[in-house]
């Protein structure tokens, strides 16, 4: 399997994410700067956390408008995966690939602290290796992550399994503890959470590790030769 890091002005946790693939998942993986255009050598694209463009307007606006979107549009709209993780998440929302917005944390600070979650769906590409309602631990580190929809759209989003991941402690005020949600389809996630720095136990933390797994696990199921 191979994936793509999308490497945007200010991203941080690229090489994370690029190590979490290489070293610990051990599969495929390369660098795709924000200025190309075509994704067609890849089964899934991985959006990083970070300050693309310094957060400048909102964060996430400026590189929704970057040369690869339109790339990452049509790789949604085929189906194969895309996991946005914070800055990453905050990107889906910008460019409409994810609804709803991100404001401000509640108390207006940065929060850098290991947060609580719960696995509200295991049915999905990127969560099928845990299980359901499983409370697991990851890193967050953001100062806009309070989740905000309209209420109609929260509704969907209930009605529809799209809440993957819930804060069991709700750092941010983000709406209906959100901490990650799918698409429709279920092929385009956006987290908050850093699961890229929770894969090992040299980290302190390896409850990030299935979600890795989880991609390939669903991207083998999908190639699996039958005859
Ligand atoms: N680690 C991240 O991606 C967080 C940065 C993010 N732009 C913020 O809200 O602060």
């Amino acid at each position: 399997m191979r994936f793509a890091v999308i490497v945007f002005p200010g991203s941080n946790c690229d090489t994370d994410l690029f190590r979490a693939i290489e070293e610990v998942l051990c599969e495929e993986v390369d660098y795709v700067s924000h200025h190309e255009t075509n994704l067609e050598n890849y089964d899934a694209v991985l959006l990083p956390g970070g300050f693309s463009y310094g957060d400048y307007l909102r964060s996430g606006a400026i590189a929704s408008f970057s040369n690869i979107m339109p790339a990452i549009i049509d790789f949604a709209e085929s189906g194969k995966p895309i996991l946005g993780i914070c800055n990453g998440f905050q990107v889906l929302l910008e460019s409409g690939l994810l609804p709803g917005a991100m404001k401000r944390n509640e108390h207006l600070k940065f929060i850098c602290q290991t947060t609580p979650l719960i696995v509200e769906n295991n049915e999905t590409a990127f969560t099928n290796q845990y299980r359901l309602q499983e409370r697991i631990n990851l890193p967050i580190a953001h100062a806009e992550g309070n989740y905000e929809c309209d209420e109609g759209t929260l509704a969907d989003l209930e009605k529809n399994h799209q809440v993957v991941f819930r804060y069991a402690d709700n750092p941010n005020g983000s709406k209906g503890d959100i901490a990650g949600i799918v698409n429709e389809r279920g092929n385009v996630l956006g987290m908050m959470p850093h699961p890229e720095r929770a894969v090992e136990q040299l980290l302190g933390n390896d409850d990030g590790y299935k979600l890795f797994q989880s991609i390939l696990v669903h991207w083998r199921e999908q190639h699996a030769v039958t005859s």
